[in-house]
């Protein structure tokens, strides 16, 4: 994953709490709207029964909080004044209001009218009726939003405006309630109105479903985009090892080149000189490669190279590294060795290379191989010490060939 993914994700994920904090809040605010509701609905039981100035003066501020926005700190306050002063109103009007009896008990109404009573108890009854649907709006509400919390990511604008609408829908809801003439009027308001915030509620889980599901198309690709770059990445890394390798390896012989040979020449550089190993190097020749090149071609003379180089490695494989130094030469570097020692390996190989059967026509063909050592000293640079091998090389060539000069 890239950071630009990474920083991308995050975002998301501020995105998404911030959306949680927001729901939770508005769950807890639809909630106290709703006991709002609730006791609003008793106090206008209480008005149906007796009209009262004061009742009148603190549902026209109810009504104007309303208009800005109906929240719990704005409108309870007001609801309470508005408890006391209906009850101060049944006191005028000589009806009883009891400690503990609810406000919206119409029981306790003096005797004597029974059709009133009859027709307050039906009201009354419409009125639980339309509480009850209110509040099973409401749950539903609270129950939406409980479910956005769990699989809904942020979107922060459609949210605000749900917010809005819900917010606009519930004053007019409140204004509406307490202008309303009858508790049929009323009822159809409340309904009409709760319809209207269903509605908001389903285009705006549609409009989220949508997004959603964006989202995740959008994570699917990027994952897989991501799994791309990971296989991209692994295959340039194998091609990258195989150029490496290819950097380091000589294409006739298939042996270490040059620069393998320079490189490990610097670590036994280093060891040599912090006293943890010793070592020899030696330079080998092949004997008249020229008059192999010239009497059986080039061809045979890449051959005969392969195969010496090969039979080299062959013979020191886990006692020495050997790679092709360029042309017909070859450098060893003979580990943990000493000069007699690294000496003595090097006469073998000489003698091995000189018993390699070559065939030029059907005719056999000797090849012969000279070689110079010498110990790698701490006081040495890789150079220098090629350089002494190299002239001891050239003492085996003028005392006959087919032999190793150590120095
Ligand atoms: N076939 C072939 N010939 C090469 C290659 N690299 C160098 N040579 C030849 O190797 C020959 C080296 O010859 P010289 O350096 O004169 O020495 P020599 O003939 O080996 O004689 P001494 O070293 O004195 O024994 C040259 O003719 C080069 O052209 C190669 O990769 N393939």
């Amino acid at each position: 994953m890239t950071a630009e993914d990474r920083l991308e994700e995050d975002v998301w994920e501020r995105k998404y709490h911030l959306a949680l904090e927001r729901m939770e809040r508005d769950e807890r605010e639809f909630q106290a709207v709703e006991e709002l509701l609730r006791r609003l609905a008793l106090r206008l039981a209480a008005l149906v029964r007796n009209p009262d100035d004061d009742v009148d003066a603190l549902l026209g501020r109810l009504t104007a909080a309303l208009r800005y926005g109906p929240s719990a700190a704005s409108i309870e306050p007001l609801l309470d004044a508005l408890s006391e002063a209906v009850t101060r109103a049944d006191e005028r009007a000589g009806i009883e209001s009891p400690a503990g009896q609810s406000e919206a008990d119409v029981g306790d109404i003096a005797e004597g009218d029974t059709a009133t009573v009859a027709a307050l108890r039906a009201d009354m009854a419409r009125l639980q009726e339309l509480l009850a649907v209110v509040s099973a709006r409401l749950g539903d509400m609270a129950r939406y939003l409980a479910g956005e919390l769990e699989e809904t990511a942020a979107g922060e604008g459609a949210d605000r405006a749900l917010d809005a609408r819900v917010r606009e829908e519930m004053r007019e809801l409140g204004e509406k309630t307490l202008a309303a003439a009858d508790l049929v009027s009323l009822q159809a308001e409340v309904t009409a109105r709760l319809s209207l915030i269903d509605q908001h509620f389903r285009e705006h889980r549609e409009r989220e479903d949508a997004r959603l599901a964006t989202y995740r198309e959008r994570a699917a690709r990027m994952h897989h985009r991501v799994e791309e770059l990971e296989s991209q990445a692994t295959s340039l890394q194998d091609s990258l090892r195989r150029e490496h390798e290819l950097a380091l390896t000589d294409g006739l012989t298939g042996l270490p080149n040059r620069l393998a040979y320079e490189r490990r020449m610097a670590d036994v550089e280093s060891e040599v000189r912090a006293g943890t190993g010793v070592a020899c190097v030696g330079a080998f020749d092949i004997d008249h490669f020229k008059a192999i090149n010239d009497t059986y071609g080039h061809a045979a003379g890449d051959a005969v190279l392969r195969i010496v180089g090969q039979a080299l490695a062959r013979e020191l494989e886990g006692r020495a590294f050997v790679a092709r130094y360029g042309g017909e030469e070859f450098a060893v570097v003979f580990h943990d060795a000493s000069p007699a020692e690294a000496e003595a390996q090097a006469q073998d190989l000489c003698a091995m290379v000189a018993k390699l059967a070559f065939h030029a026509s059907s005719k056999p063909v000797t090849v012969t191989m000279s070689g110079g050592i010498t110990r790698f000293n701490a006081s040495d640079s890789v150079a220098v010490a090629f350089d002494r091998a190299d002239r001891a090389l050239y003492a085996a060539k003028r005392a006959g060939r087919n032999r190793c000069v150590l120095v």
